[in-house]
């Protein structure tokens, strides 16, 4: 039989892999001074988060790449789409092979969705036959504001009218910059037109995001490396008189779309507003507005510097076009 210490130390491993997952970056430092076991555990959960910024949520891993300095991954809870509530804790880096669960499968949506029946009752989405198929044109950019498949229809999620709804399907990394940080990069060719990804990230009254805003902005003002990723979208309504505010806040919790940083020369990717029917809200949709490179860096206009606050935040986009300030919103 086993001596008693060899089977301890085998289930504090155990227990060291179930729950040093669940740590964010601070606390799994903690844990890895409290004895050698949970070291070697903590530094093989860092290398799994630093291959893999989507926890194994995305076709691809998303591998961090860092250049820079000794930082190995950026800490944020991983959603595939936008959610209404967001999970507190999710575990990230663990040994085991389990897939974790996507916090937007449980549909948080439906509880914003405009009804059931309110969309096709194909079994077989095509075209020319289903009603919610709205692309317009070839073109992404002339595309107006398409519309997807969505809770109220009869079809599934195999449906052809679901391009934005499956994740991101290309190779891209996140590489760090000296002055930008965090980075989302191409890591491979991308045709120009192909869906990129959706902006994640959790869905705010306006009450909540101003403020948010207010305090991501004293904190990004206060010298620490912050970097806030709330994004305010307005939506003309048809009748031309009222307008869908709808923010956006991906900095506890999105996907790889908060890396992309701002271009004043409106960058690389062209941001369109697609709704699923039955939905409420719009969702941003990010697709390649040129044919990108491998390693070239993903990047939008966040907006138009309109009005120079007093606090600004320098722009380092590098681009002839660069205006030397980030845009920031009015909330
Ligand atoms: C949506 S996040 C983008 C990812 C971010 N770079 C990071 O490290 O997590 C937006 C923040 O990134 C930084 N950023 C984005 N574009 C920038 C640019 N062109 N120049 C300087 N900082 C930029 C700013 O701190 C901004 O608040």
């Amino acid at each position: 039989m086993e001596p008693k210490w060899i089977r301890e130390a085998a289930e504090l491993r155990e227990t060291a892999e179930l729950v040093l997952p669940w740590l964010p970056p601070a606390d799994l430092t903690v844990a890895a001074s409290a004895c050698k076991l949970f070291n070697t555990t903590a530094a093989s959960i860092t290398t799994r988060r630093s291959a893999d910024a989507a926890r194994g949520l995305e076709r691809y891993p998303i591998p961090f790449s860092n250049p820079i300095d000794s930082q190995p991954y950026s800490y944020f809870l991983y959603s595939r789409s936008s959610i209404l509530r967001s999970p507190s804790f999710q575990p990230w880096g663990g040994a085991s092979g389990e897939p974790l669960s996507d916090p937007s499968s449980f549909s948080d949506l439906v509880s914003v969705a405009i009804g059931f029946g309110s969309g096709c009752q194909c079994r077989v989405c095509d075209p020319d036959g289903c009603p919610c198929w709205i692309t317009g044109s070839e073109s992404v950019a002339e595309m107006g504001l398409p519309r997807e498949c969505g809770f109220g229809c009869g079809c599934g999620s195999d449906c052809g009218n679901r391009a934005t709804q499956l994740g991101v399907r290309i190779r891209v990394k996140v590489v760090k910059d000296p002055k930008k940080g965090w980075g989302l990069h191409a890591d491979q060719f991308v045709k120009k037109g192909s869906f990129i990804c959706e902006y994640a990230g959790e869905y705010l009254t306006t009450e909540e995001a101003r403020k948010r805003q207010k305090s991501y902005d004293e904190l990004a003002r206060s010298k620490m490396k912050f970097s806030p990723a709330l994004i305010v979208l307005r939506e003309h309504l048809p009748s031309g008189k009222a307008c869908l505010r709808v923010n956006i806040d991906a900095t506890k919790v999105g996907n790889v779309s908060r890396f992309v940083n701002h271009s004043c020369d409106g960058g690389n990717l062209i941001a369109v507003l697609v709704r699923n029917s039955g939905s409420m809200l719009p969702r941003l949709c990010f697709f390649a507005a040129i044919d990108l490179m491998q390693d070239q860096e993903l990047t939008f206009s966040y907006g138009d510097v309109t009005r120079v606050k007093v606090d600004v935040f320098p722009c380092f986009c590098g681009t002839d076009a660069c205006l030397g300030v980030l845009p920031s919103e009015e909330t």
